[in-house]
Formats: structure tokens, sequence, C-alpha cells
């Protein structure tokens, strides 16, 4: 395909994920429909969408809407390239620009770009809750997220690992978030074929993540629940961390985890999984990795940080405090309850603190990860019982 026929097919997959059809789905359903489409270009469309779907607000302000076209178009402008080599509407590239189009693209850019990145709802409570990084975390967040792996220490060495993916020509380096990280820095799409994934040497998981789970506090021989465990991933890097650790996965959608046994076995981990309702008590760990907006991690699915709002936001604030107070009663005497999302909002993560230490919990640990990190934006705290 030709880079105009490339902006073509986003174009209509952005129009298409607009009326409500998930992204994902979208491509996929595109990539069937269009079989002639080779590797390269599905991955350079995807990227095309994403990146627009990442700085839809701003590409929107550069570009003159936020339709597919001018959605193209602003981006366009934002990474100064000329629409009209890539919309003379030859062969299968977009139609040349209007005179509305091109009038459009001469008005002055506005200076708060990366502001408008985020929700206009959000905008002012994000202003305020990140102050001095506003706009280094809005600007961080309007860029594609690097892809992570997490050593399995029960495998081999992260410099076993690194090794073991550069023979099969993926590139990364350590990440200082955690000791655990490797970051990919050539041959990301290659890494869930390689030997070193599929022998469980390294798994996919964000830094932020791996260094939430390395806080928590795990002995051999300690019953811990991951109540919240989903696909899985802070199950298996508890299970990797301390493998005497005696680890039971939960769900309140228990198909969630259903790629979970595939994975501890490719890891050589031993996770018990609890059907609800079947959990017993007495954990010396619970972790809550809750359902949240995600907030931190908008670069992976930035979709979604157009679909939250006010109403949506709340009602995961309330589920949360269920779940904490359900989790609650399932910590031993002398236990942890640790709680994290991937949120960068105070409602989702120092407010639920608060209201826990209100039910007579003190907090031992709190750590915010930002953006700017490198990692995902993300949540951890420990807590126990005051006595
Ligand atoms: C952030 S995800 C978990 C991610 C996972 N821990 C990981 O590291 O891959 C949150 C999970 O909470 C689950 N969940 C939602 N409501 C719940 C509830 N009331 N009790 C337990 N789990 C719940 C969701 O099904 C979802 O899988």
């Amino acid at each position: 395909m030709t880079p105009g026929a490339r902006i073509s097919a986003a174009i209509s997959l952005l129009d298409r994920i607009a009326t409500g059809e998930p992204a994902e789905r979208a491509l996929t359903n595109w990539a069937r429909a269009n079989r002639y489409a080779g590797s390269k270009d599905r991955a350079a469309i995807r990227d095309h969408v994403f990146d627009a779907l990442r700085c839809r607000g701003s590409f929107a302000a550069l570009g003159g809407g936020d339709q597919g076209r001018a959605l193209m178009l602003g981006m366009l402008r934002a990474q100064g390239l000329d629409p009209d080599a890539l919309f003379t509407g030859e062969g299968y590239a977009p139609e040349p620009l209007s005179a509305a189009e091109r009038a459009a693209l001469t008005l002055p850019a506005p200076d708060d770009l990366a502001a408008r990145d985020w929700p206009a709802w959000l905008r002012p409570i994000l202003q305020t809750e990140l102050g001095d990084d506003f706009v280094a975390i809005s600007e961080a967040m309007r860029a594609r997220a690097p892809v992570f792996l997490r050593v399995n220490l029960a495998r081999g060495t992260r410099d076993q690992a690194q090794a073991a993916l550069e023979a099969e020509a993926i590139a990364t380096r350590p990440h200082p978030l955690a000791a655990t990280a490797l970051e990919v820095t050539q041959g990301a799409r290659a890494v869930q074929r390689s030997q070193a994934y599929l022998t469980g040497l390294v798994e996919v998981q964000d830094a932020a993540s791996q260094a939430a789970a390395a806080l928590l506090p795990l002995a051999p021989g300690d019953r811990v629940l991951d109540y919240c465990a989903g696909g899985g991933g802070k199950a298996l890097a508890m299970a990797a961390a301390c493998p005497q650790a005696h680890i039971t996965a939960h769900d309140a959608d228990p198909g969630r985890m259903r790629d979970l046994p595939a994975r501890a076995k490719r890891a050589g981990a031993k996770i018990s999984q609890s059907p609800p309702g079947a959990l017993g008590a007495g954990y010396d760990l619970v972790l809550v990795d809750a359902p949240c907006s995600g907030s931190g991690t908008w670069r992976r699915t930035p979709e979604a940080k157009w679909r939250l709002d006010r109403a949506r936001l709340e009602a995961l604030c309330e589920l949360q405090s269920q779940i904490l107070s359900q989790a609650c009663d399932l910590v031993a005497q002398g236990g942890a309850l640790a709680y994290m999302t991937c949120s960068i909002l105070r409602a989702e993560n120092e407010d639920q603190l608060a209201r826990m230490v209100a039910k007579g919990w003190s907090i031992q640990q709190a750590q915010r990860f930002s953006p700017l990190s490198g990692g995902d934006g993300f949540f951890a705290a420990v807590l126990r019982r005051t006595q």
C-alpha cells in the first residue's frame, strides 16, 4: 500500500471507531476484509489510528475537526508533513484538500495542544492534582508506550534474558524502575514468538506494574490472595518473586483468568484459582488490583480516555470501595492488604486510602508511579490493621 492508501484506511477506521466500534475490533475486521494489506501496512495503519486516538484533541484542533479526515490532517500538521503530498486523490490516496480544509490548516495552532489530549471535564482536575508535572505528564501520555518485559527470575537472570532475546534480534535495555524490567528497544513485534517468551524466561508487563509488585510483603509459606487477578499479571509476578508463597487467584469474572493456567505453566509458577464465593479467609496478604479508569495506561488504550465521564468515574470509585470492604474481611490477623490501580487520579488512589484509614487501617507504604518515570501511571499501597 502507498503511504496515502494507509492514510485512507486510517480515516475510514477512525470514522468507524467514532460510531462506537472498539478500535481493536475495527482493526481486526479491516485486516480480514483487506487481505492484500501486508504486516507493515497493518502496523502503519494501526500506528496512525492509535496516534490519532491518543492525540484526538490536539489533532482535531490542528486539522479543523474530529472526523477521520481532519484528524489525519491534524496529525500530518503536528508532524510537519505536507498534506498535499499524501492527499492526492491518486490510486487509493484520500481526495485532495477542499478550500475549507486548507483554510483550517492555516489557522494558528493553539498553545495548549498537549492539554487538549485530555477530556475537557478531566483537564482541570488533572491540572490541580498533577501541579507542576501537568504539562510534562500530558506530553508523555501523547506518545506511544514502550514495551516492557518482566524477567522471570525463577527461570534466569536479567543478563541471561537479554542475551536470549538478543539472539532472536530483540534488543532490550534494563529499566531503572524494577530489577526485573527490560525495555524493548527493537523487535517488539517478535517478542511473543521468541523462545525467551515461550519458555517463560520473560513475560510482557509494564515496568511500573513490576515496581508495584516488588513492594508487596511476601514471605515463604505465606497465604496470598490476588482478589482481582484478571489475566494474572500480578499473581505471576508474585509467584516469581516468592515461589514458596501459596498464591490463590480470584476474579469476580472468572473468565478473565482463562489465560492464567497457560501463563503459569510457561513461567513454572504454581497458582491456584478459586471461584467466587469459595475463598475462605485468613490470608497473610490480600492484593486488590482494582478495576479503575486506567488513566495511567491511556497511552495503550486511548479510546478509554474519551469514554470516561464523571458518572463512570464515580461508579468505579464506589466499586473500588466495595471491593476493599470485601477484601478486608479476608486478611488474617496481622496480615496485609495491598491496593493498586493503574490510575493517576486521586479519587481512585489517595481518597480510597483515606477511607481505609477511617476504618482503622494504617498505611504502611504508598507510592505513586508517574508516567514521567517511563512506565505507566500506577499507584500501590500496603495497609495493615491499626492495633
Ligand atoms: C485491573 S484488572 C486486574 C489486572 C490483573 N491483576 C493483572 O495484573 O493482570 C481488575 C480486575 O478486577 C476484576 N473485578 C471487578 N470487580 C470485581 C469484584 N467485585 N471482585 C473481584 N474482582 C473484580 C475485573 O474482572 C478485572 O479482571
